[in-house]
């Protein structure tokens, strides 16, 4: 998985592929898979720099692959130093046997030089944030005060926060229940769970009776932001996997429009209603393309979960920080105002929209909602708690998000 990202590959793709060779797999062994990829991808960058004092020149990508593997586990775990070291040589036999003596050879001078592995790291600051260069450029130029915190937080492992399903039961019984089961959460603001350790979801008391969903407490700001109620007529733009659909659904009785353009991930949304015993009408469709999907009935609600960098989610996603090119920002925030001029025009006067990215880019927020409000002067931008917008940035409760309310003149 991690040479696949190194090639330039998409990390849960490789991910999906490997299990889909090894079905037999038990829980925890997929689990620890998962976890040493994904901490390794989430350090990549300070990996390769240890890495770089090591090796004269580059190994071919799978050896590359397990020796950041092993570096990473050595990093965390260095009781276990021979384990690792044993367990990488007999990795290396199976990929490259020729490269066997190599890989011990390398990870037996890492250790003895493991002192000196944070001078290495710290001499380059993009290996010290674990980021290309141009992402610590952007990250610093949005957040001149809190950028350290939001790289830090994308080098974390997630946080894991549930959504009561408020049709079938309260906040109250399902940490009840959790807590009956062995797993403690605390209720935050906007009433997610924050799980105090996160759990396989096949093991969530409710999960598959639809009393609760996993889903970030970032996120479950946007149904409460929407305000729909019942009665109104409601487009979610960019709905899949559809966790905020159905957490509009979950609210109101309204009457809900989920429109997704890719037909694999729009299969989901139903399933994922169908489960908390909600329905909406979904279409797959390009929201962009009126003409394909809208049968010129206004919208009183709109909700605008647009396709963005997802730099806010880097921690649930660490290749992303790896394949996204700075340029592909300035196609992402392109795609976003087309997404937002035509929607607006399927909005009722008097109607507000929602923009929702789980961004921490400025050209993707606060940029282009300022650029969209100099385009439609029929746009207000409704207050959230007293500001014009509100930022979130990823913590240990919830990831980056990004909300902007705009209200069409009545
Ligand atoms: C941020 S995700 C939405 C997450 C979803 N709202 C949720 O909470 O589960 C953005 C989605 O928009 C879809 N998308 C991208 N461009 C689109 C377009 N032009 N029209 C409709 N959907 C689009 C993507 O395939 C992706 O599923």
């Amino acid at each position: 998985m991690v040479a696949a990202v190194i090639d330039g590959g998409n990390l849960t793709d490789a991910f999906e592929r490997l299990l889909a060779r090894h079905p037999g797999w038990p829980d925890a062994t997929r689990g620890a898979i998962r976890d040493l990829a994904w901490t390794t991808l989430r350090e990549y960058g300070r990996g390769d720099a240890v890495l770089a004092h090591l090796v004269h020149s580059p190994p071919p990508v799978d050896i590359r692959a397990l020796l950041l593997v092993a570096l990473q586990r050595l990093w965390q775990k260095p009781e276990q130093a021979h384990t690792v070291v044993d367990q990488a040589v007999e990795a290396a036999v199976a990929l490259m046997p020729g490269l066997k003596g190599m890989v011990n050879g390398v990870l037996r001078t890492a250790l003895r030089q493991q002192g000196q592995w944070q001078t290495w790291i710290e001499a380059d600051p993009a290996a010290r944030h674990a980021c290309p260069p141009w992402w610590l450029a952007r990250v610093q130029a949005t957040h001149p005060q809190d950028w350290q915190a939001v790289l830090e937080a994308g080098r974390q492992r997630p946080p894991m926060a549930l959504r009561v399903n408020p049709r079938r039961s309260t906040v109250a019984d399902v940490q009840a229940e959790l807590e009956a089961a062995g797993a403690s959460a605390r209720v935050l603001e906007n009433g997610a769970l924050l799980l105090a350790q996160p759990r396989a979801v096949a093991r969530l008391p409710g999960y598959a009776e639809g009393r609760v969903s996993v889903q970030d407490a970032g996120a479950q700001w946007a149904a409460q932001l929407l305000q729909a109620e019942a009665g109104m007529r409601v487009l979610d733009a960019c709905a899949a996997p559809g966790g905020k659909t159905a957490h509009v659904l979950e609210r109101a009785d309204v009457d809900l429009l989920a429109l997704e353009l890719d037909p694999l991930r729009a299969g989901r949304i139903g399933r994922n209603l169908a489960r908390l015993g909600l329905a909406a009408t979904v279409k797959v469709a390009d929201c962009r393309r009126l003409d394909s999907w809208w049968d010129g009935r206004p919208f009183e609600r709109i909700l605008a979960d647009v396709p963005c960098s997802a730099s806010g989610v880097v921690r649930r996603h660490p290749d992303i920080k790896w394949l996204r090119r700075d340029t592909d920002i300035a196609g992402f925030a392109a795609q976003q105002a087309e997404i937002l001029d035509a929607l607006w025009r399927t909005l009722a006067p008097g109607g507000t929209m929602l923009y929702v990215t789980c961004s921490v880019f400025d050209q993707e927020n606060a940029g282009q909602i300022a650029r969209f409000c100099a385009r439609h002067t029929d746009a207000e931008r409704l207050p959230i708690d007293g500001r014009t917008e509100l930022q979130l940035l990823p913590n240990a409760e919830h990831d980056g998000f990004y909300f902007a309310r705009l209200r069409k003149a009545p």
